[in-house]
């Protein structure tokens, strides 16, 4: 199978008064045409930041972006515009990202007159008619407003106006995480259910790992700019290589989405992406971590086939934890 996306050494970096923040730094990646990444991370990550960089919304500092072959790493005004029907994207809070003052089938039918994809009002009311159909909403609430909604019918509306261009990508920004528990399920199942009916591929960003093992095909964890580790989703919930990965993930003990997750292992702060030297970036927080870690920064490899990792120590911790593994089995058998 082939990539629909491949992104090499992509930076985004900010100017700020404090220095140049690195948001995103130095991050390889591909996603394979109807599949979903799932993009982890605390809060700060640059979860948010790659996503923009990669469908456009941010320009990137440097690093190849290249989509269906095509390489868009630098595209001018008129190549945005032709994107923009190849690559959206979902926010988080759907509220905020949609204008009050239009009502559900104005919103819908925006995307659609800005590209102008009909010749009649008719036709127009009529495409926006089948997209509330699509995302199950139901047609008489066309003439109402936003705030009328509750957060699921809301985020409905965002998912009919990615999908009005038809685009082959979205990136979805933690588009259940201000809904309730109860309405997450119905929105993820929705998206699940459209990506096989459109072959849509999904880069899917969250802080909810219940919710990343639910649609994730592969995951990637990023901390403070950086990935350090990337495997396929149920390699990754079996193994996890790194430290950081390995204390993320102990806090989720129920795949259920929106399940709380109260433990964390997780001591101390995220450290800010400013003025950030050599050596590993989780070094601070990490209760492996020797002189080498603070002096080098560790590079991506691959210690599993198809399972990457960025860590001078992941070798020996991941033996020595296998090691206690067999140990603690050992302890609970009983030959009387
Ligand atoms: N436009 C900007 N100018 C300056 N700094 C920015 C800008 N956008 C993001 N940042 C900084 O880049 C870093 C990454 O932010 P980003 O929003 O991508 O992280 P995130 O993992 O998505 O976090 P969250 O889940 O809180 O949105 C943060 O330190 C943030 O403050």
């Amino acid at each position: 199978m082939s990539a629909i996306l491949e992104v090499v050494n992509l930076r985004k970096y900010f100017e700020t008064p404090r220095g140049l923040l690195h948001a995103v730094d130095d991050v390889s990646f591909a996603i394979e045409r109807g599949k979903t990444l799932g993009v982890v991370g605390e809060s700060g990550c640059g979860k948010s930041t790659l996503g923009r960089t990669v469908i456009h919304l941010q320009e990137p500092t440097s690093g190849t972006i290249v989509f269906e072959g095509r390489d868009i790493s630098r595209v001018d005004e008129h190549q945005l515009k032709d994107l923009r029907e190849d690559m959206q994207m979902i926010f988080q809070d759907p509220f905020s990202s949609l204008n009050p003052r239009m009502s559900v089938g104005q919103l819908i039918a925006e995307p659609l007159l800005i590209y102008r994809k009909h010749r009649t009002e008719r036709e127009l009311a009529r495409h926006v008619a089948q997209l509330m159909d699509t995302v199950g909403l139901a047609r008489r609430l066309a003439n109402s407003y936003p705030h009328e909604l509750d957060g699921g019918r809301r985020q409905r509306i965002g998912v009919a106006r990615a999908l009005a261009l038809e685009p082959k990508f979205i990136v979805c920004d933690e588009p259940v995480s201000a809904l309730d528990v109860s309405i997450q399920a119905q929105i993820i199942n929705l998206m699940q259910d459209l990506q096989e009916a459109m072959n849509l591929t999904y880069m899917f960003i969250t802080h909810d790992m219940s919710v990343v093992r639910h649609v994730s095909d592969d995951i990637m964890v990023m901390y403070l700019g950086s990935m350090v580790e990337f495997a396929d989703s149920e390699e990754m919930f079996n193994i996890r290589l790194h430290p950081y990965t390995q204390a993320l993930l102990a806090a989720v003990p129920i795949p259920v989405i929106g399940a709380k997750k109260e433990r964390s292992l997780l001591k101390g702060e995220i450290t800010s992406p400013v003025g950030l030297g050599d050596g590993c970036r989780f070094a601070k927080r990490c209760p492996y971590a020797g002189d080498q870690c603070f002096r080098e920064t560790p590079r991506l490899d691959e210690l599993r086939p198809h399972h990457f990792v960025a860590c001078h120590r992941a070798r020996e911790i991941n033996r020595l934890s296998l090691d206690k593994r067999l140990e603690l089995r050992l302890e609970r058998l009983n030959f009387s």
